[in-house]
């Protein structure tokens, strides 16, 4: 038999919302291993839907932190079964989504470090977590912890002004406050308290791994310009944190060795460096190579837009992150929660649940859908704080209802319009030069990618994979350890290549329609909020 060319490597690994998923890149940045494990799907057992248990108050959203675990254990074993040389991974890093959190109980970090490489992770680490239902991203439940720390921080500004932004329910300190007020004991059990992303490095790592400086702005804790934990806000959330988190690192940082467990069942080489790993939106930027001036959209479960920052400017929208591969910058984020999920729901309810159905309705409807603009909001939005459906056809008359292809133009319309609306409500404006970088599981749809480049007047660029958050983790992998840029680092990946540009006249429909789109979103924002307090 033909023995196979040795390829070194660094692995990306993405513990985003639905799915585990991990890519191999090559010393020449080509990606030539992908494979992901869908929750829903491949752990059915678990009974999540879209990766997610909603409670019943409809606020509250967790996962089951063994179901994570349990994925890592099916996507390696998959690994070793399809032949992957695991000796060739120089390096590692990976990305988790932002804001879940995880609870090691005491005694788990004896666990971690003696692993048995006979046995798979989540049989042996069963007994080591305080809160098995982890808070995740999509959680609203927490508003009286945020209204509490923003009190005590002197007012949502100050907020912002320390930590990035204003205080948000899904932001990891206000769900730390919320367990510590709720149940007390588990707390108290806890030994350590660690984002997803970090929680993913420590499985790797075999023993606690610290969180870095870009998915930790994403707590409400970290002061941003000087990458410390805020003492005000620890102490406003809950007693003893600072010793459960650790201390932040920077993202570029080299956490350790991996763990002998990998060694021994998987064959990975002893030095194989695991970089610390960070949010999934911060690994999106470093896998699109994202530069100043570019905008990125990733349509994933949630929808995010993003842009490089040379200067932090915290508002009351939006969020400020430390930069994951430049430690001097940041980088802007607008997080919309109803994104692919509210998108599969329009998709089966008026599309036969097919997206070749789907893409046909936006090309049978015209740009500025006849005037007809629509708010699909089913779960709370974050950006902004609507819910509910809103339908408006020509006039701005509300009306219940739209014909099916009509209904599918408003949504997609709408989506972009709001990011558009938000994106320059934080002073970012679409210029000559303006490049959208789009990434995620929409990505892949080009009629959808054709209504985001007429919305915005700009061209939009996609890469070869939609997976841009495990392909950045593999380029930090790569760059993590070394003294040059990262942008040097990455010179040789390919460039990601046109997938749509501006239709001819969009942009006249689009400026008469975006105010329009604002002034909608203002009246039901003014008709749906209650009284001031
Ligand atoms: N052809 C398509 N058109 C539109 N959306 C798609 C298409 N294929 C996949 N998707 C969407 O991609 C989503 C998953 O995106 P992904 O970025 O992998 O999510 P996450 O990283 O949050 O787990 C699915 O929920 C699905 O709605
Ligand atoms: O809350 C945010 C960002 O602030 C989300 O973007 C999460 O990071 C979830 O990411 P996906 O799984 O949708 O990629």
């Amino acid at each position: 038999m033909a023995e196979r060319a040795a390829r070194p490597c660094c692995l990306g690994w993405d513990f985003s919302t639905q799915q585990v998923k991990v890519v191999a890149v090559d010393a020449e940045l080509n990606v030539f291993y992908e494979d992901s494990v869908n929750f829903d799907r491949d752990l059915p057992e678990f009974g999540t839907q879209g990766g997610v248990h909603i409670h019943e108050d409809g606020l509250t959203v967790t996962s089951p932190v063994l179901m994570w675990v349990q994925a890592l254990d099916i996507i390696l074993e998959r690994m070793k079964a399809s032949g992957f040389d695991f000796s060739q991974v120089l390096a590692l890093s990976g990305a988790g989504q932002q804001h879940g959190s995880v609870y090691w109980k005491a005694g788990a970090s004896r666990v971690l470090t003696s692993l048995s490489p006979d046995l798979l992770l989540h049989k042996q680490l069963q007994a080591c977590f305080s809160i098995r239902d982890s808070p995740v991203w999509m959680d609203s439940s927490t508003t009286a912890q945020c209204r509490g720390l923003e009190a005590a921080m002197g007012g949502a500004q100050a907020l912002s002004g320390l930590t990035g932004s204003r205080a948000y329910e899904r932001f990891t300190g206000n769900q730390i406050a919320k367990i510590y007020q709720q149940n007390p004991e588990a707390y108290s059990q806890t030994e350590v308290g660690e984002n997803v992303s970090s929680f993913a490095a420590s499985l790797f790592l075999g023993s606690y791994a610290p969180i870095d400086y870009s998915d930790g702005s994403g707590m409400n804790l970290l002061q941003i310009q000087d990458k410390v934990w805020s003492q005000v806000c620890l102490g406003a959330c809950a007693p003893h944190l600072e010793e459960k988190l650790g201390a932040p690192i920077p993202s570029c940082s080299v956490v350790g060795a991996i763990s002998s467990y990998y060694i021994q069942r998987y064959g990975f080489p002893p030095g194989c460096k695991v970089v610390a790993f960070t949010g999934d939106n911060p690994a999106s930027l470093a896998g699109m190579r994202l530069e100043e001036g570019d905008i990125a959209v990733s349509l994933g479960t949630s929808d995010t837009l993003f842009l490089w920052l040379q200067e932090p400017m915290p508002a009351l929208e939006g969020h400020v992150f430390c930069n994951p591969v430049d430690v001097q910058h940041y980088m802007a984020l607008l997080c919309f929660k109803n994104g692919s999920l509210m998108r599969e729901k329009i998709r089966d309810e008026s599309a036969s649940c097919s997206w070749s159905d789907f893409s046909e309705a936006l090309r049978s409807t015209e740009m500025g859908n006849g005037g007809n603009l629509g708010f699909y909001f089913d779960v709370m939005e974050i950006t902004p704080e609507i819910i509910g459906r809103h339908r408006f056809s020509t006039e701005n008359r509300q009306v219940s209802a739209f014909p099916r292809a009509v209904e599918i133009r408003a949504l997609i319309e709408g989506q972009f319009m709001a990011k558009r609306i938000h994106a320059e409500g934080l002073g970012y404006r679409v210029m000559p030069k303006t490049k959208i970088l789009a990434t995620g599981g929409a990505s892949r749809n080009r009629d959808i990618l054709q209504v985001l480049a007429d919305v915005f007047g700009a061209p939009v660029h996609v890469t070869d994979t939609a997976n841009s958050a495990c392909v950045g983790s593999a380029y930090r992998a790569f760059h993590a350890g070394t003294d040059v840029p990262f942008s040097e680092v990455v010179k040789l990946a390919p460039n990601p290549r046109l997938a749509a540009t501006p239709t001819p006249g969009a942009a006249q429909v689009y400026e008469a329609l975006l105010p329009q789109y604002a002034k909608l979103e203002q009246r039901i924002l003014s008709q749906t909020r209650g009284p001031p307090e």
